[in-house]
This record gives C-alpha cells, sequence and structure tokens, in this order.
C-alpha cells in the first residue's frame, strides 16, 4: 500500500470514529481514552513513511474538524526494551516489530518526542523503561491532576 493511501485510510477511519464514537460520548459528558490519535498518524505516515509532518497534520485536521485531545500521554520507551517486552510476552508467531528494524523505532521514537516539545501544555511524558507498577502510578497522577473531576473519592 502507498504511504499516502495509508495516511488517507487512517484520517478516514479516525474521522468516522470521531462521528459514531467520540463526539456522541462527549455530549454525554464522558471521559474519552482513546489508544492512539492524530499523532500516531504525523509520526507514522508523516515521519517514517516520509509523507512529511505538517501535512499529515493538515490532512487530519480536516478528518477531526481540529478536534483534539485536551491531554495526550506519551508513553515513551526504548525500542530495544519494547521489543524485549512484546517478544516475551508473545501468545503466536505473528510479530509486527519484526517487520521493521530498530533504526524505524528509533526514528519513530524521535518524532513523537518532537511533537512532545512541540505541545508541552498537551502532552505528557510518561518513562516506560519503568516497572509496570511505576508507570500506572505515573499515570494516576497525571489524570489526577488534569482531569480531577474524575478521579476524585
Ligand atoms: N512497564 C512494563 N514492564 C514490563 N512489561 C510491560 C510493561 N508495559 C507493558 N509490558 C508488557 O509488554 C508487552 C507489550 O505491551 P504494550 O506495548 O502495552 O502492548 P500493545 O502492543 O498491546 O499496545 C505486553 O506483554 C505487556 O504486558
Ligand atoms: C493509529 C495509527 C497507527 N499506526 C500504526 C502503528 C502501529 O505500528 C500499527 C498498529 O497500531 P495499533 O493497532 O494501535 O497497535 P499497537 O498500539 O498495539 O501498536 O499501526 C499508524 O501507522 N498510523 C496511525 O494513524
Amino acid at each position: 500500500m502507498s504511504a499516502k493511501t495509508e495516511a488517507l485510510l487512517y484520517a478516514a477511519a479516525r474521522s468516522q470514529h470521531l462521528e459514531e464514537n467520540i463526539l456522541p460520548a462527549l455530549k454525554e459528558n464522558k471521559l474519552v481514552l482513546c489508544d492512539r490519535f492524530v499523532d500516531s498518524s504525523i509520526v507514522y505516515q508523516g515521519r517514517a513513511r516520509g509523507l512529511g509532518m505538517d501535512v499529515v497534520a493538515q490532512l487530519n485536521e480536516f478528518a477531526t474538524d481540529k478536534l483534539s485531545p485536551e491531554l495526550t500521554i506519551y508513553f515513551d520507551v526504548d525500542p530495544r526494551v519494547g521489543l524485549a517486552r512484546i517478544v516475551a510476552g508473545r501468545t503466536n508467531e505473528v510479530n509486527r516489530l519484526d517487520q521493521e528494524d530498530l533504526s524505524f523505532y528509533d526514528d519513530v521514537r524521535a518524532a513523537y518526542q518532537e511533537l512532545a516539545q512541540k505541545y508541552p501544555d498537551r502532552i505528557v511524558t510518561i518513562n516506560a523503561n519503568q516497572e509496570l507498577e511505576q508507570v500506572v502510578a505515573d499515570v494516576f497522577k497525571v489524570l489526577a491532576k488534569r482531569v480531577p473531576a474524575f478521579f476524585e473519592a
């Protein structure tokens, strides 16, 4: 599949997901948690696949009507650590990480770090190299501070 096709399909899927799921939930005042959003396209299609981060950002502004999360939690992990965890927990033979070499993921990580620097108010970086319990504790700390209404006892 061409890089452009991939970017368009991700943007189309995101637009539909927004209309069908996210916007109705927001209307009901729910807290919406989304595993990956526009930043993933900017990084993977824009940087790693070479389309350009700004072009992919613009495409996604059209797809989402510029609706942006108020908070983005970026789990920053060394690709070598991430790969070791996936290998350790693997339940079948299909391994997405085998399909790209480590330099691809170093590139992806650098692009996410660049976005985190560009949007320091929206993107909070969590050190995901730590033990699972610590990662979870750090996330709760951020949520309690940023969306306290949902985390009051
Ligand atoms: N902080 C951590 N310490 C140890 N193992 C972890 C940690 N975070 C995730 N894992 C394990 O690493 C694997 C990949 O995790 P993750 O990237 O969160 O999954 P997914 O690919 O489904 O998003 C899983 O087996 C998960 O249990
Ligand atoms: C959402 C999204 C994901 N991806 C890529 C990242 C992953 O390599 C792959 C699958 O993503 P996903 O299904 O979210 O799996 P995981 O979070 O477990 O990695 O798709 C993009 O290239 N662009 C996007 O916009």
